[in-house]
């Protein structure tokens, strides 16, 4: 008998963006600056000097896009909301007009049939805050509860499901260690505190939705899953090592209220003695846990390798894609039974899964061939049934992304679209992935 790929009935169909990457006006209608636009136009910083000023032009055409999203049938979309259009110096003033634009993005999404998911905070904290010591200021938890109170006041009953952040791991290695992405800090004694005090406002954030939400709210994580190269204990050790640092390090202060003991181990004298109270905040209950998975990392023991002394090894006779990560889909029912193993059957939803790909450019009309995506997608959607085959409380897939975007400081090269972008003219192609999934929802995957 041929295996069934039906999803279970209700399961939840959606794509993703995020709003520095597709919004462009960055500074329009009174938003202030976030440290992303600061990171964008500071040179040297993104690939051909590329920023978010203009990226999609989502904020002009996002009607336009919401019926994008209606072609594909899309059940639900996922974005994120820029802090510093809301509230300008990150706290106090409000920005009406900034509040304005996301209330009209979901109604328009509401309209359309479509679910709005929203994340109050993708990587673009405000300037204002940045200034005032940004993550390594504890002061933030307060702030980022009062900036998520505006939007909950705003939109809640509308949006049914919030995630407080999106990949506190980036942000900390990005932005705090290796300080590739914004705000470009690299500090092995920073990073720690940064990492903490994410999870202590989203921990804010939760009780400040509990005081006055109807719906649900969660936090997102990425998940790359850790095998060692080798047996040797070294390599071990190692895989031990990198998957605390990445997968761990998260979601047990949110989740367990401790951190694994390798991470002491990981940074020694530069890791704090956190206050054992901060646990309280930190660890909430959620409604459901947000995942990103993209890829595996095969790892082993280097002693030169800072900090972790552990770094990724390529395999052979594979297929990597344009951002280096190797295809493997094992990987992604793998994560889902290591979570529900170390977290319990907390409902989960795939916030992100996507890959990118060359896209060769296409005539007026046509659609962007791209086998390599679809391949990607299929696969993964595949890996996706089976762990739900093996008892995995999932309840929901949000492919990465809707359209071709600004990859961060890779720039607008890298594409993960199911809609293909021209940037010169904005104009928006499908792509042969997109045309796919739409057969995926409407089928419930029984197409796969
Ligand atoms: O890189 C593709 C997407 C980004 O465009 C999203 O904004 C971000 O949420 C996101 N996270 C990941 C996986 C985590 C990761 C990000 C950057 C570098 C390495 C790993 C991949 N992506």
């Amino acid at each position: 008998m041929t295996q069934s790929y039906r999803f279970p009935p209700g399961f939840h169909w959606g794509a993703a963006t995020s709003a520095y990457q597709i919004e462009g006006s960055p500074l329009a209608d009174g938003a202030g600056p976030s440290i992303w636009e600061r990171f964008a136009h500071t040179p040297g910083m993104m690939a051909n000097g590329d920023t978010g000023d203009i990226a999609c032009d989502h904020y002009h055409r996002y009607k336009d896009d919401v019926q994008l999203m209606r072609a594909l049938g899309l059940q639900g979309y996922r974005f994120s909301i820029a802090w510093s259009r809301v509230l300008p110096e990150g706290t106090g003033r409000i920005n009406q007009k900034g509040v304005d634009f996301y209330s009209r993005l979901v109604d328009e999404l509401l309209e359309n049939g479509i679910e709005p998911n929203a994340t109050l905070f993708h990587w673009d904290l405000p300037a204002a805050l940045d200034d005032r010591g940004g993550w390594l200021n504890r002061d933030i938890a307060h702030w980022f509860a009062e900036y998520a109170n505006v939007m909950y006041k705003a939109l809640d009953g509308r949006v049914k499901r919030w995630s407080t952040l999106n990949e506190p791991w980036v942000v900390t290695d990005g932005g705090y260690l290796h300080g590739a992405l914004a705000p470009g800090h690299r500090s092995k004694y920073e990073a720690p505190i940064a990492a903490h005090n994410l999870m202590r406002a989203s921990g804010a954030g939760i009780q400040a939705y509990r005081a006055v939400g109807k719906h649900e709210i969660g936090v997102v994580f990425n998940i790359e899953p850790k095998y060692p190269a080798s047996n040797s204990p070294e390599d071990i050790a190692a895989t031990r090592r990198a998957h605390a640092y990445m997968n761990e390090q998260f979601a047990d202060p949110a989740l367990l209220g401790s951190y694994p003991p390798e991470l002491k181990e990981i940074f020694g004298p530069a890791w704090p003695d956190f206050p054992e109270d901060d646990f309280k905040l930190t660890q909430q209950k959620v409604d459901f846990v947000g995942l990103n998975y993209y890829t595996r990392a095969v790892v082993k023991h280097d002693p030169n390798a800072y900090p972790l002394k552990a770094v990724p090894v390529k395999q052979p006779n594979t297929t990597y894609t344009e951002t280096g990560w190797e295809v493997y889909e094992q990987g992604f029912t793998d994560m889902f039974t290591w979570f529900k193993q170390r977290y319990g059957d907390i409902p989960l939803y795939v916030t992100e899964n996507g890959s990118a790909f060359y896209d060769a450019p296409v005539a007026e009309g046509d659609v962007v061939q791209d086998p390599l995506r679809t391949s990607y997608l299929r696969k993964h959607l595949k890996a996706m049934h089976h762990a739900i085959e093996q008892g995995v409380n999932l309840k929901g897939y949000y492919a990465w992304s809707l359209l071709d975007n600004l990859e961060w400081s890779l720039g607008f090269a890298k594409r993960f679209g199911l809609y293909h972008v021209d940037f010169a003219t904005q104009k928006r192609t499908p792509k042969a992935t997109a045309k796919f999934y739409a057969q995926v929802i409407e089928t419930n995957g029984a197409v796969l």
